[in-house]
């Protein structure tokens, strides 16, 4: 089994992020948290507003053209939706060529093949799966390794996500769009519960902050019960639930409506969607 990482030293490696997004800026302010450099940092964003806050959040360099911001670095970490990967690897194929710098994608669905493909090939790339509570050193990342990666730059692509949170590796690529449909997109299916519990509370009078207030700390609660408890989710809920009582009837209700159907159901429409965008984009 891979395990999660602790963390680990930073490195002195260039980075080059193309794209600056969401994404791009989670990872980049939880590199800059764990003593990373900020001048061995490029960021390529084509949106003016986003390219200056980044410059002014954080001190990194920043350049319209993306080949010119990829351009002597160690590392390239693709950080733009999947739609746009194919033309953006094509304007980078000749730095990636002529560097063999590593590539680090975040992009959904988009295989490491493909991306090696559009690059020219024989690049040594790693596949991740981050997520949006990186924006809070909290995030969950799975990370592939395909075969010409080397065991630095395995370690360089874990230390980056582990700056932003747990970083674990997978050894099968197609388990990515698992991942993607567990993890990646996972942080919305928690704030979908949160907003149920809390709109049902409304329903019955509790005021609309104060039921969110309750719902959101016990989402917190029970998180950090079990990260730090070191008791398994069942069991957890266990202690809550008195013979008889009223978690029993809620769990009652749940099973009866098929919750965990639902949940395998909506797992595997996220996982089928993960691979069908693969061949939306080509070879
Ligand atoms: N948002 C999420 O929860 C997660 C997203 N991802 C993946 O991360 C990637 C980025 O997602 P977000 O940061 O959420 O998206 P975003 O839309 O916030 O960021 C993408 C950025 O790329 C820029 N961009 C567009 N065309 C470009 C081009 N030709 N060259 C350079 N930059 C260009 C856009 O202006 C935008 O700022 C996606 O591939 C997504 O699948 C992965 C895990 C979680
Ligand atoms: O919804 C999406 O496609 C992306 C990937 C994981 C989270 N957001």
């Amino acid at each position: 089994m891979p395990k999660s990482s602790p963390a680990l030293p930073v490195s002195s490696a260039s980075i080059a992020f193309i794209g600056g997004g969401n994404m791009a800026r989670s990872l980049i302010g939880g590199l800059l948290r764990n003593g990373y450099d900020a001048s061995r940092i490029s960021v390529a964003e084509p949106n003016s507003e986003l390219r200056q806050r980044l410059a002014a959040d954080f001190g990194v360099r920043h350049a319209t053209a993306n080949a010119e911001a990829a351009d002597g670095c160690d590392v390239i970490l693709l950080a733009v939706k999947p739609q746009v990967m194919k033309t953006v690897c094509a304007e980078l194929r000749m730095v990636a060529q002529a560097n063999k710098p590593l590539l680090i994608s975040i992009a959904a669905g988009i295989r490491s093949d493909q991306i090696d493909n559009w690059l020219g090939g024989r690049l040594p790339i790693v596949r991740c799966m981050p997520n949006t509570p990186a924006l809070i050193g909290a995030g969950a990342s799975a990370l592939f390794a395909n075969a010409q990666v080397s065991a630095k730059q395995k370690h360089l692509a874990e230390t980056m996500l582990a700056a932003v949170g747990t970083a674990v590796w997978i050894l099968r690529e197609a388990l990515i769009d698992t991942v993607t449909a567990l993890s990646g997109s996972g942080p919305a299916y928690f704030f979908l519960l949160v907003e149920l519990l809390e709109d049902a509370a409304v329903t019955q009078g509790l005021p609309r902050d104060v039921a969110r207030e309750l719902a959101t700390q016990t989402c917190l609660g029970a998180g950090r019960m079990l990260r730090e408890d070191g008791e398994s989710p069942a069991r957890l809920r266990e202690r809550v639930t008195s013979p008889n009582g009223t978690t029993e009837a809620a769990l009652h209700q749940f099973a009866n409506d098929g919750l965990r159907e639902v949940v395998a159901r909506a797992l595997t429409a996220a996982t089928e969607r993960g691979r069908a965008m693969s061949s939306e984009f080509g070879n």
